[in-house]
């Protein structure tokens, strides 16, 4: 055959699916870790130190295999909900749990000291920070509020503002950070659920086909709330960072220990979520730096605007740093299965550790946002 003719076998498989015949099977992508990259590659406040990122993959896999770090410890804090891994009524009440606890993860960083902050007192103990989302949809429930059905959420007479504030009723003067904005998310997802998925989380996974990519598309696409992406330097398509969309599909691949409801053949494909503790943490390991007046703005605790360059810089250099971390060890313990998730949800609880053991060295960054 000359240069000149095409395949014929290539000829009929272009004819096939351009009459529709044939769907080339294209896997789901979520473009964050290219938009990332794309961030990296052109920051100039935000720079990835790579012998810091080798010392500190050798560290946190080292670490990670003396706690047998693995999705079943996402369940050993106790105040998660257990998976019963029947697919029962008990499987789509933790589903809806999830779901209302990643629509509410974000911003829970305070200026006030310990002692004043906003906290949550549940099971004769306080919780503050992520810990006192949780505690609070859980006492809410025992309280018979039925604050993670999505009907209550659309109902503007039984479910108003001053029931939220009692949710989230504080043992301190200090009321929880964004609480309209809380609402708000709530009445869009229970609009969106009843719109498209039966009023239930649990058809959102079903659509999702088992693909934890197409489950955060399938987010970033219907939901204002969970669309975490920002402009970055006049670049046409915007950053996806999608944090909470991504914790989301972690969480309930850790919860089912990535089965039934769990089971997701893509969950590699999933990033860190770019919060403000993991960047603390990559920081003080000397992973992540920062340009002075960068620098300054976060020791000083100065508040850096939502989607302004510095920010956008810091969460996807995050991602990124990360993924170059994850690379890291698999290519040191190719048979290790330790992905981006798990990497993240160890560096986020070595942080709280550090915190609750009064050893951060350097402050987390300040952003009041609804994304993380
Ligand atoms: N990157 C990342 N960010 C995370 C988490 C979690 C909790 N995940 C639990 C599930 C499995 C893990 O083992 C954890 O036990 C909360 N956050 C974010 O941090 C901030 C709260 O900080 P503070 O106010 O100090 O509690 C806020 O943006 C919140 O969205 C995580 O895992 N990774």
């Amino acid at each position: 055959m000359s240069d000149d003719e095409a395949d014929p076998e290539l000829l009929a498989l272009l004819r096939q699916h351009l009459q529709g015949k044939l769907t080339i099977n294209e896997e789901p992508e979520t473009g964050v870790l290219e938009g990332a990259e794309y961030v990296y590659d052109n920051a100039i406040d935000v720079a990835i130190d790579m012998r810091s990122c080798k010392n500190a993959a050798a560290a946190i896999y080292s670490r990670m295999q003396r706690k047998q770090y693995s999705p079943t410890t996402w369940s050993d804090h106790e105040l998660h909900p257990k998976a019963a891994h029947d697919g029962g009524d008990a499987d789509r009440a933790t589903i809806a749990f999830i779901f209302t606890m990643d629509l509410l993860n974000f911003s829970f960083w305070s200026e006030k000291p310990d002692a004043e902050r906003f906290a949550i007192e549940y099971r004769g103990k306080r919780w503050t920070g992520y810990w006192s989302l949780v505690a609070a949809l859980q006492r809410a429930l025992d309280e018979g509020i039925p604050i993670t059905d999505s009907h209550f959420w659309q109902n503007e007479q039984e479910f108003t503002l001053d029931v939220l504030k009692r949710v989230f009723r504080s043992c301190t003067d200090e009321e929880i950070p964004l609480l309209h904005e809380r609402l708000a998310c709530l009445r869009e997802a229970g609009r969106v659920l009843y719109e498209k998925y039966q009023c239930h989380p649990v058809n959102l996974i079903a659509a999702a086909n088992g693909s934890a990519a197409h489950l955060v598309n399938l987010l970033a696409r219907d939901f204002d709330c969970f669309r975490d992406e920002h402009a970055f330097d006049g670049r046409r398509k915007p950053i996806r960072i999608l944090k909470r969309a991504q914790i989301l599909v972690a969480d309930l691949w850790a919860c089912f220990e990535g089965e039934g409801y769990g089971e997701f053949w893509d969950i590699d494909k999933i990033t860190m979520f770019a919060d403000y503790r993991v960047p603390q943490i990559l920081n003080s390991m000397g992973c992540l730096t920062y340009c002075p007046p960068l620098n300054s703005a976060i020791q000083e605790k100065r508040e850096i605007p939502s989607g302004g360059s510095w920010e956008v810089q810091l969460r996807a250099c995050t991602i990124w740093c990360v993924e170059l971390i994850r690379r890291e060890i698999v290519k040191e313990h190719p048979d290790s299965h330790i992905n981006a998730v798990l990497i993240d949800f160890f560096l986020y609880d070595t942080i709280k550790e550090m915190e609750v053991a009064g050893q951060e060295t350097v402050p987390h960054h300040r952003t009041r946002s609804i994304w993380y």
